[in-house]
């Protein structure tokens, strides 16, 4: 059994391959290969597969493929495709040469993990996530600016139909999605699963922007200052898994809740206050 999964652009997906990997210890051998590009990774990946006849594939997805929800919870029925950004289209193109590609051979089988929004660090505090330059997501912004690396998060939205105004996701804790990517692993391994499935890995709760913002300043003693600020364009207003079927057919819940996804995003900041380059001086 192989694995092989397609890392992108954002670095917290990485994080977690590096922890599922950590998980499965030394019993299996996998080559884990990363691509700068979803549809140029995809066709090579493919390519480079077929030549060593391994035809099970584990692709890293995303919520984004459902673009602006239609109805929440968002189950894996929820039409996909009307994606809000080029990250999202990408990350749909591929899941359907995926699934073009085992209806046509059935010799490929593949589980797309649809992943809501990764976050936290793995307990020990050395692995963590670390953008270069000005962080995109919420929560590595929430942490430089706890830690003292930044003078201000910006709170991109306010007037939003949500809870307090401002975006709700569905953060999940990266050792949780890491775990899925070994039950993913097991259900292929297992051959119960032929073709193409998406499930999603979710915890099913949505918080809002301020909601993280409370939480991380309990979790680290820190208090995180914010100015309000317009819509980011491509932001949706509310996302939030139902992973019913994750549960169902792989066995895989969430299991750490918002507090532990701050605690230990905390943890890895403090021991690494301006991230890996510095520490390796
Ligand atoms: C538009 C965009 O980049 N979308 C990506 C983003 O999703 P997504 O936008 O959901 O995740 P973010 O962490 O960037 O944002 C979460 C929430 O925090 C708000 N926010 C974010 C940063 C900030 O400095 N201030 C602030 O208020 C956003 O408006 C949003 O409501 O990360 C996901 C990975 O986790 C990717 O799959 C998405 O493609």
């Amino acid at each position: 059994m192989i694995l092989i999964t397609i890392f992108l652009q954002h670095k917290i997906d990485c994080v977690a391959h590096f922890a599922a990997l950590k998980a499965v210890g030394e019993s299996c051998k996998f080559p884990l290969q990363y691509y700068q590009n979803n549809i140029t990774g995809t066709s090579i990946l493919l390519e480079a597969m077929t030549e060593t006849n391994c035809f099970n594939l584990v692709y890293s997805s995303s919520a984004t493929v459902y673009g602006e929800p239609e109805f929440l919870p968002l189950t894996e029925d929820h039409p996909t495709g009307k994606c809000t950004s080029p990250y999202g289209k990408s990350k749909y193109f591929t899941e359907e040469i995926l699934k073009d590609l085992c209806a046509s051979d059935n010799r490929w089988n593949a589980i797309s993990l649809r992943y809501f929004n990764p976050v936290g660090a793995h307990s020990s505090g050395r692995i963590g996530e670390d953008p270069n330059g000005e962080p995109n997501n919420l929560m590595p912004y929430i942490s430089q600016v706890a830690v003292g690396r930044r003078p201000v998060l910006h709170v991109y939205g306010t007037d939003y139909p949500t809870k307090d105004g401002t975006g709700v996701r569905d953060y999940i804790h990266i050792v949780d999605l890491a775990m899925g990517h070994v039950r993913a692993l097991d259900k292929l391994g297992s051959g119960e699963i032929r073709g193409f499935t998406a499930y999603n890995l979710g915890t099913g709760a949505g918080y809002s922007v301020l909601e993280m913002v409370n939480a991380f300043a309990e979790a680290s003693g820190r208090q995180v200052p914010y100015e309000k600020c317009p819509r980011r364009p491509g932001d949706i207003a509310e996302s939030y898994a139902d992973a019913t079927r994750a549960a169902e057919s792989l066995n895989w819940r969430a299991e750490k809740g918002i507090k532990e996804m701050c605690a230990d995003t905390w943890n890895w900041q403090q021991s690494n206050p301006n991230g890996y380059a510095a520490s390796k001086l």
